[in-house]
């Protein structure tokens, strides 16, 4: 499934589902979505409406017909992730954030100097990524130049949206993975902004993103370069901020002069609309505040801040005051690669809020994310973070086709019926292995829209992911479904 496929005019039939605001999914049980050869949606009818038949040019369109439990869904944006971290999945034992870097991450990192070490780890990573609904990611590689631009074509070739960032760190990291100086870090990362724009000019699919690891691996006249090779180069920006206490303190005893931490990016023009932070846990209301006046967005990682034990972040409050969230899955201070997991830790997460987290304060009941709101934050969430709101994150006209095919499977085999049952009349069998393994999520038929849709978001995987498609073109398919 290479991005040089051609595009047939689709008509996706069935179900939808879609963020149509913050709180609100629209759930069309019977829809039409036409899209044209630029992956392009040009109508989207409701109400098993067949009207698009009779349009011109459309009545030799290839259909692709969801029938039985499932939908088509936005696909998901993975708004911060560490590709090569991939081998690491799962591995965090009971470490917190600085010695996870030293024990766990630095030394994998580092041993990706190895090109072919390097193209093993990528591609999984992408196919795993793709596989899970991901059709947009911003991706942290390492520092190595040829392992980052290997990166960015992988994601070109497999046709995945991303954001592809050499990690820069002049300071305080281990000798065997710093950047030499300054400039080198600059060069280094000016070379991968220019291979990413050399192979896909117009960043339809790959876009280069200046990437400061975090600011105790930085000097200050380092994240300043940084800032400045942003501004020239026109440049997405990715870091993390505020992630743990003693990194704050770290911070604190490494820029002296700064307010905060998030003036420690603010200084080095580093905050921009086109900045994603990520974690942003234990911010004050001032920093909060800057974030908000400077235009740059968060990327909330819940699977990561409880591994690490870095705190829960209160989302509630971010989105109260006007700030743009999006779900990272941080791999591999998360264990999964998949959005859908970060949806649950995310309402997981803001239980604890509401249940008084002894880091996060006092009790807050307005706390707890719906639903909804979690899949918001997944899709359009995310697409305003990655700054493709105009193109992805929900079904409109004009918008781009990026979506997953979502199916629930067969159903739970009606052994019983209504009424009275005789235990005796029935077989004491049990649901066939081969039901149980295509799916986790148990379907009886009874079950309305919406809850299906619970259903899927509470017990569902990688499974249900059918098919993915990025710009109209098919990315990913279930090895049983065809098309
Ligand atoms: O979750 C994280 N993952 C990392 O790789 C990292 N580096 C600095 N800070 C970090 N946080
Ligand atoms: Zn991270």
């Amino acid at each position: 499934m290479a991005a040089s496929q051609t595009i047939a005019k689709t008509v996706y039939a069935g179900a939808f589902v879609h963020s149509i605001s913050l709180t609100e999914l629209e759930i069309c049980e019977n829809g039409a979505i036409g899209v044209d050869e630029a992956g392009v949606i040009q109508f989207i009818e409701r109400n098993g409406s067949e009207e698009w038949k009779e349009k011109e040019g459309w009545q030799s369109a290839k259909v692709v017909r969801l029938d039985g439990k499932g939908f088509f869904f936005p696909g998901f944006i993975d708004t911060h992730t560490h590709a090569p971290q991939h081998p690491n999945t799962g591995l965090f034992g009971k470490t917190t954030l600085l010695d996870w870097l030293s024990t766990y991450t630095f030394p994998l990192e580092a041993s990706l100097s190895s090109l072919p070490k390097a193209h093993r780890i990528y591609t999984n990573f992408v196919s795993r990524t793709l596989s899970n609904g991901t059709t947009t990611c911003a991706y942290y590689a390492t520092r190595h130049v040829p392992a980052t631009n290997l990166l960015s074509s992988i994601c070109l070739a497999r046709g995945q949206r991303a954001l592809v960032g050499r990690v820069c760190m002049d300071s305080l990291s281990p000798e065997y993975y710093r950047d030499a100086s300054i400039d080198s870090a600059v060069a280094d990362s000016r070379a991968c902004v220019e291979y990413t724009r050399s192979i896909d000019p117009t960043g339809a699919i790959v876009r280069p993103i200046i990437t400061p690891r975090f600011a105790p691996s930085c000097t200050a006249p380092c994240l300043a370069a940084l800032g400045a090779l942003a501004r020239e180069t026109h440049s997405y920006i990715q870091t993390h901020v505020s992630e743990n206490t003693s990194e704050i303190q770290l911070v604190a005893q490494l820029f002296p002069e700064s307010k905060s931490y998030t003036d420690v990016y603010d200084t080095a023009n580093l905050l921009t609309e086109k900045t994603i932070l990520a974690h942003a846990i234990h911010l004050s209301k001032q920093e909060r505040d800057t974030i908000r006046a400077r235009g740059a967005k968060i990327s909330h990682c819940p699977a990561s801040n409880t591994a690490l034990t870095s705190g829960c972040c209160r989302v509630r409050q971010l989105l109260d005051e006007g700030l743009t969230v999006g779900l990272g899955t941080d791999v591999s201070g998360g264990f999964s690669p998949s959005i859908l997991e970060q949806v649950r830790q995310a309402i997981w997460t803001s239980r604890f809020v509401a249940m008084g987290d002894p880091s996060a304060g006092a009790a807050d009941g307005k706390a707890k994310l719906s639903t909804a709101e979690a899949l918001f934050l997944a899709t359009r969430g995310g697409a305003q973070v990655v700054g493709l709101a105009d193109s992805v994150g929900g079904f409109e006209v004009g918008k781009e086709w990026d979506a997953q095919m979502v199916t629930l499977g067969e159903g739970v085999a009606d052994g019983a019926g209504e009424g009275q049952v005789d235990v005796d009349a029935f077989e004491v069998g049990g649901t066939s292995t081969a039901l149980l393994e295509s799916t986790n999520v148990d379907v009886f038929g009874w079950e309305s829209s919406e809850e299906l849709v619970e259903k899927w978001v509470y017990s569902g995987d990688d499974r249900n992911c059918a098919a993915v498609w990025v710009r109209g073109r098919l990315v990913h398919k279930r090895n049983d479904v065809v098309l």
